[in-house]
């Protein structure tokens, strides 16, 4: 995986899946029915080092992702979270300036020692030539969830902010992006080998919005880690980008691109810069039907992408529905692969 994120082409490309631990998984459930909330799961080494471990047991991925979530960034400011069953996180939303004095750094890395303290034990809990990721949610994406409060269709109240106040709203990502380069060299001094910056709800910016609230705050971020760790691979994820993916890799700074289910892998082996590792992008929605259709999806993408640096993954996350082994089969196509001539 290092090798690959270092610029190398790989014959058999490394793997590994975003959301790879879970509630696919029966031992999951299981745990996380002893564990309390999912809140508390995170913050529990013993049990997010368990939960981080469970699928590479099971399926041997070439790296292994630290188990949190990027909503405890805003937690850690101060913003109550909950999870609720079936609907997803709930923050009481930031919607002003005024609102802005109810978060605070103070507690910022005591909040979040647990998950340093994770991160620590993985990166000797893991198997040898495993990579262990870090992350965090890119400043535009969590500031969706402080603004909205939740999930949400239109993002009308975080966009309404940023388009007629980007002086204001500017602060509150200049706060997320100072605390998130902060995080994030924390995860890479316990351990952490490369980290990824998830920015799930980048799609959602026309062009020049996209600049300001995706590119530029991810390049700040790139370069704030990069002063204090500057052989650390950093992975973008602009989920949604389309042709503004070409924008991205240019200008964010990022180390290696993770492409969304939407993009096509041979207009990327064509379009984005050679040397420049690419991580996707199976639809998850292929991984939970399985049979013929996975095989040849998995074949089309490993074909696509095969001379260059790159890292086979999902185009987003593992959903719940997902057989287990679905992923067992993939595993097999892609340790067989290449397989032919
Ligand atoms: C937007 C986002 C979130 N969290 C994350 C993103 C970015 C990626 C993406 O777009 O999916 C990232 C994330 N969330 C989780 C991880 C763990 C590592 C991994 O295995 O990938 C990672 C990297 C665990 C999780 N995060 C969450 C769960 C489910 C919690 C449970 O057990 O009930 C897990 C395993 C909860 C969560 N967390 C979040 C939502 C919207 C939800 C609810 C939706 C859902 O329930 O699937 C916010």
């Amino acid at each position: 995986m290092l090798a690959a994120l270092a610029g190398e082409v790989r014959s058999r490309p490394p793997f590994w899946l975003m959301r790879q631990a879970g509630r696919y998984l029966p031992e999951y459930r299981e745990l996380r029915a002893k564990a309390g909330s999912f809140l508390d799961l995170c913050y529990n080494p013993d049990f997010a080092v368990e939960v981080t471990l469970q699928p590479l047991r099971r399926y041997g991925m070439d790296a292994a992702i630290l188990f949190s979530d990027i909503l405890v960034v805003p937690h850690a400011l101060g913003q109550p979270l909950a999870y609720l069953e079936g609907e997803g996180p709930k923050l009481d939303p930031v919607r002003n300036v005024e609102d802005l004095k109810r978060l605070s750094r103070d507690r910022f890395h005591e909040t979040l020692a647990p998950v340093y303290e994770t991160v620590r034990r993985l990166s000797t809990a893991i198997p040898e030539g495993t990579t262990l990721i870090g992350f965090a949610g890119a400043p535009w994406t969590i500031a969706c969830y402080m603004v909205e409060g939740a999930g949400s269709k239109e993002y009308a109240h975080v966009k309404r902010w940023a388009y007629g106040d980007p002086v204001g709203f500017g602060q509150l990502i200049d706060l997320i992006v100072e605390v998130t380069a902060d995080y994030l060299c924390r995860q890479i001094e316990a351990g952490a080998e490369t980290v990824q910056l998830f920015d799930s709800w980048a799609g959602v910016l026309p062009v020049g919005e996209f600049r300001r609230w995706v590119i530029e705050p991810t390049r700040r971020i790139v370069a704030l880690v990069k002063a204090k760790h500057p052989n650390t691979p950093i992975i973008g994820f602009p989920r949604g980008a389309g042709h503004a993916y070409e924008d991205y890799v240019a200008d964010a700074g990022i180390d290696a691109v993770g492409l969304d289910t939407t993009v096509s892998p041979v207009w990327a082996a064509r379009t984005l810069q050679p040397r420049l590792p690419v991580q996707g992008n199976l639809d998850p929605i292929m991984l939970a039907t399985g049979g013929k259709a996975l095989e040849t999806a998995t074949r089309d993408i490993l074909e696509a992408l095969a001379d260059r640096p790159f890292v086979f993954n999902l185009g987003h996350g593992v959903i719940q529905s997902t057989p287990p082994d679905h992923v067992a089969a993939l595993t097999r196509i892609l340790r067989e692969w290449p397989d032919r001539g």
